[in-house]
């Protein structure tokens, strides 16, 4: 059996986050494991609260299920502090894990700040470094990088600056461009542009973390990382698509695969 962990926050109303990843696994028929980082008390229409488990703690979930259970691939979410950035990184690191997938989460889409402004440095020189693909949104890659993405052409260059880093691969998703959003991927040589049509939904509650637990499963299965991204548009297409609504903001996306 195919295995995937992701390590994020959970999300109390069930579209992003730990169990979105979860829930996306299972669509894939992948067997999900969690260490949860954070707890948030959010909604569709945004972000109340949040505790950051303890350090000791997300440590001992992520070795308890990595001295046991051989991991195919590795989803990272939310993770609140440079801390915690830290605390996953090193047991990552000793265990040699690898297939990591890393959105590197920052504000939710209801303007929620999920991860400290100066945690960002940290994520830049520890964790990138480490990640097989790293998916960040454009305000995220704005973020790491200091500098604005505009248009196409700056997204190709963006890659490039976010390549350098250190990740093997960069997706850099274009979804708060105006008009078709366009996803760049690109692994040190060649680009790889993925163009899809818009769809009229304001139901995208989750859709970042839907399609980086979707990339982790198709590589826990064996799929080269240009495939899985690929495969996991497919499914994140599918997801948007047949979005649910539910809530007063945001609804999240639609995970019973078979049902589509
Ligand atoms: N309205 C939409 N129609 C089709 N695809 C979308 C739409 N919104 C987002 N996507 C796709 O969903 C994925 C996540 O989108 P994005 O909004 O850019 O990131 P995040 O959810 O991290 O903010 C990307 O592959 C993006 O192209
Ligand atoms: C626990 C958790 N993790 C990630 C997100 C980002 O998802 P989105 O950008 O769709 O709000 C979130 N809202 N909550």
């Amino acid at each position: 059996m195919e295995t995937a962990l992701t390590i994020a926050g959970s999300d109390s109303s069930g579209g992003a986050g730990i169990q979105a990843d979860l829930k996306t696994f299972s669509a894939l028929k992948v067997y999900g494991m969690s260490v949860i980082t954070a707890v948030t008390a959010q909604n569709t229409t945004g972000v109340r609260s949040i505790a950051t488990i303890p350090t000791n703690i997300i440590q001992d979930q992520m070795e308890a299920v990595l001295e046991d259970i051989p991991v195919g691939a590795v989803k990272i979410g939310m993770l609140s502090s440079s801390h915690v950035i830290k605390t996953v990184v090193s047991t990552l690191v000793n265990v040699k894990a690898t297939n990591i997938v890393l959105d590197p989460v920052m504000v939710s889409k209801s303007g929620h700040h999920l991860l400290e402004y100066e945690a960002v440095q940290t994520l830049k020189e520890d964790l990138i470094p480490i990640a097989t693909i790293v998916t960040p949104n454009l305000p995220e890659a704005e973020a790491i990088l200091g500098r604005k993405i505009l248009c196409e052409e700056d997204m190709k260059e963006a890659c490039q600056q976010l390549n350098e880093l250190g990740p093997k691969y960069v997706l850099l998703k274009g979804g708060h461009l105006e008009g078709d959003p366009v996803d760049v991927l690109y692994d040190g040589t060649e680009f790889h542009h993925f163009y899809q049509e818009r769809i009229l939904t304001k139901n995208t509650h989750g859709t970042g973390c839907t399609l980086s637990s979707a990339i982790a499963a198709h590589l826990a299965k064996g799929n080269s990382v240009v495939d899985s991204v690929h495969l996991a548009k497919e499914y994140i297409t599918g997801a948007i698509q047949h979005s649910i609504s539910i809530g007063q903001g945001h609804g999240p996306t639609h995970h019973f695969h078979q049902l589509w």
